[in-house]
C-alpha cells in the first residue's frame, strides 16, 4: 500500500500534559482508507488522549500526525470539514428537542445531510421532537452519532460509540459503522468493549501506559494466543486419569485445558472419554478470545513481563 492510501498517518507520537506527564510514548499507526480500526486499552492507557491528537484538539510534544494528508492541529481549517468526531460526552443543550439540536449543528457544517435523514440513519427518527434531557443515555449516544455523521464525514471518530446502548442497540450501531465503511468512510474507534473490537474493526492496537504493544487485525492478534477446553468429570474420575499430553488443570472436577492445537486436543480427548466410557458434563471448547488476548498483555505488561 502506497503513503497516500493512508488517511491517518502517525510517526513517534508523544503528549506530555502539564506537569509533565507523558500519556502517550511514543505510538506509531497508520490507517488506510475505509478501513475501522480500534484503539483498545486498559484504563488511562492513553487512548483518548491519543485520539484528541488525530482529532486536532490539541498539539502533540513530538512526532507528527497526518489525517487526509495535513496536520489536523496547525491545518485544523482543511481538515475539520473532512472528519466526524463523536466524543464520549456530547453535552447538549437539554431543553431543545433532538430534531432541533440536529438542525442547530447542521448550521454550522458545511454540507450537511439532511437533519430527517441523520435521525434515520442511527434510528432517532421517531424520537425528532422529543427533548434531549428526555432521552435515554443509549438515545443520547446516538443523537452524539447522527451529530457526528452530519457532514458525511471521510473520517469518522467514535470515543466509545456504544457505551449506555442496549444489546440491539449496539448491533445496529455495528451494522451502521460497517455500512459507512462499505461506501469508504475510514474508522477509528476507541472501546472497552473487546467484542466491539473483535467483530467490527478491520485491524485493532492495544495500548497500555502509553505505548502500543500490539497491534493486527483481530484474528491475527488472537491466533498467537492457546485456545482453551472446559469440562466437568463425573464424580469417582480423577483428572490424573486424562491423558498427560493433554496439559490439564483442574478444580476439583472442573478442568481447563489450554491449547496450542484445538483440534488435536479435542479428538484426544474425545478419544479417551470413548474409550473409557466417561461422560464429560458442560464441555465447552473455544479459540482464544480478543478478550483473554487482552487480558494477558495487560497482565504481562503490569508485571513488567
Ligand atoms: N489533562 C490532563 N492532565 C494530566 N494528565 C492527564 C490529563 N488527561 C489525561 N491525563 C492522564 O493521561 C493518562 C491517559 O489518559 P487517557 O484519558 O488518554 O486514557 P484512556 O486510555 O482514554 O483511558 P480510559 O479508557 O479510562 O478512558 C491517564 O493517566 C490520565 O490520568
Amino acid at each position: 500500500m502506497t503513503t497516500d492510501q493512508y488517511v491517518i498517518t502517525v510517526d513517534d507520537l508523544r503528549r506530555k500534559y502539564a506537569g509533565g506527564f507523558e500519556a502517550v510514548s511514543g505510538i506509531s499507526l497508520s490507517v488506510a482508507r475505509g478501513e475501522i480500526f480500534a484503539l483498545l486499552g486498559t484504563n488511562g492507557a492513553g487512548k483518548t488522549s491519543t485520539v484528541e491528537l488525530l482529532e486536532g484538539l490539541a498539539a502533540p510534544s513530538a512526532g507528527t500526525v497526518r489525517v487526509l494528508g495535513h496536520d489536523p492541529y496547525r491545518e485544523r481549517a482543511a481538515v475539520r470539514p473532512r472528519i466526524g468526531v463523536m466524543l464520549q460526552e456530547g453535552g447538549f443543550p437539554s431543553d431543545l428537542t433532538v430534531a432541533e439540536t440536529t438542525r442547530m449543528w447542521a448550521r454550522c457544517t458545511s454540507g450537511a445531510r439532511p437533519v430527517a435523514e441523520a435521525l434515520e440513519l442511527v434510528g432517532l427518527g421517531h424520537r425528532a421532537g422529543v427533548r434531549v434531557k428526555q432521552l435515554s443515555g443509549g438515545e443520547r449516544r446516538r443523537l452524539d452519532l447522527a451529530l457526528a455523521l452530519l457532514g458525511r464525514p471521510e473520517v469518522l471518530f467514535l470515543d466509545e460509540p456504544t457505551t449506555g446502548l442496549d444489546a440491539e442497540g449496539r448491533h445496529d450501531t455495528w451494522d451502521l459503522v460497517r455500512s459507512l465503511r462499505d461506501t469508504g468512510t475510514t474508522v477509528m474507534l476507541t472501546t472497552h468493549y473487546l467484542e466491539e473490537a473483535e467483530t467490527l474493526a478491520d485491524r485493532l492496537a492495544i495500548m497500555h501506559r502509553g505505548r502500543i504493544v500490539t497491534t493486527g487485525t483481530p484474528a491475527g492478534v488472537t491466533a498467537s494466543r492457546p485456545a482453551r477446553i472446559r469440562f466437568t468429570l463425573p464424580d469417582g474420575v480423577p483428572a490424573g486419569r486424562l491423558p498427560l499430553s493433554l496439559q490439564a488443570a483442574a478444580q476439583g472436577q472442573r478442568i481447563s485445558i489450554r491449547t496450542h492445537d484445538l483440534q488435536s486436543s479435542l479428538a484426544e480427548l474425545l478419544r479417551w472419554a470413548a474409550e473409557t466410557g466417561v461422560r464429560l458434563t458442560g464441555l465447552d471448547a473455544r479459540s482464544a478470545s480478543l478478550e483473554e488476548a487482552f487480558l494477558e498483555i495487560a497482565q504481562a505488561e503490569s508485571a513488567g513481563v
